[in-house]
């Protein structure tokens, strides 16, 4: 199955999408996967137009060695919440506000609210960035090297509020009447 679809032997973490007109917002799980060194594969798998596909992408994730799904999907998504239902793993569903969509409300809520038993963890609307950061977090639980990196992630967050402090151009405050 590897080679046919294209998939990462190494890969501990699986970012698939509904479609290639998802990529750009799907790319920066990617890109936070690559900041940390997390071994990630990224591909297409729609529940609706591969649904053979998404059955055996689901089905052997885990025996690759797959840790955590990143899934991406918009208007009426079921890809999250169908991968879910077929494997183990825990699955972050990334809701896309695709071309034609209700306002990006239809894949919110289509991964948001999961039967209870299949939990399907939702981060924002096309927050793709934080499914990443996520991932991470669940790896680091049994990997000390990726808890570190997000720990002097967190850190470096920190600073960068801190830094904007101090350049404040004004004291606040002194700007307005109490
Ligand atoms: N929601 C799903 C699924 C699925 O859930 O299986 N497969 C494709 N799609 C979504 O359809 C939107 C439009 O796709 P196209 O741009 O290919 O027409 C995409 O945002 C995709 O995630």
């Amino acid at each position: 199955m590897a080679a046919e679809y294209n998939l990462q032997p190494t890969a501990l973490v699986g970012i698939i999408m509904g479609s290639d007109s998802d990529l750009k917002f799907m790319q920066d799980a990617a890109q936070i996967l690559k900041h940390f060194e997390v071994p990630y594969e990224l591909t297409v798998v729609s529940a609706h137009r591969t649904p053979e596909r998404m059955f055996q992408y689901a089905k052997t994730a885990a025996d690759r060695g797959i840790k955590v799904i990143i899934a991406g999907a918009g208007g009426a998504a079921h890809l999250p919440g169908m991968i879910a239902s077929l494997t183990h793993l825990p699955v972050i569903g990334v809701p896309i506000k695709s071309s034609n969509s209700i306002d990006g409300w239809d894949s919110v809520l289509s991964i948001l609210q999961m039967p209870n038993g299949v939990p399907v963890a939702t981060v924002a609307l096309n927050a793709s960035k934080n499914a990443g950061l996520l991932a991470t977090q669940i790896l680091g639980t049994g990997d000390d090297d990726f808890a570190d990196k997000y720990k002097a992630f967190k850190e470096s967050l920190k600073d960068s509020v801190q830094e904007k402090i101090n350049k404040l151009s004004f004291d606040w405050n002194n700007e307005f009447d109490r």
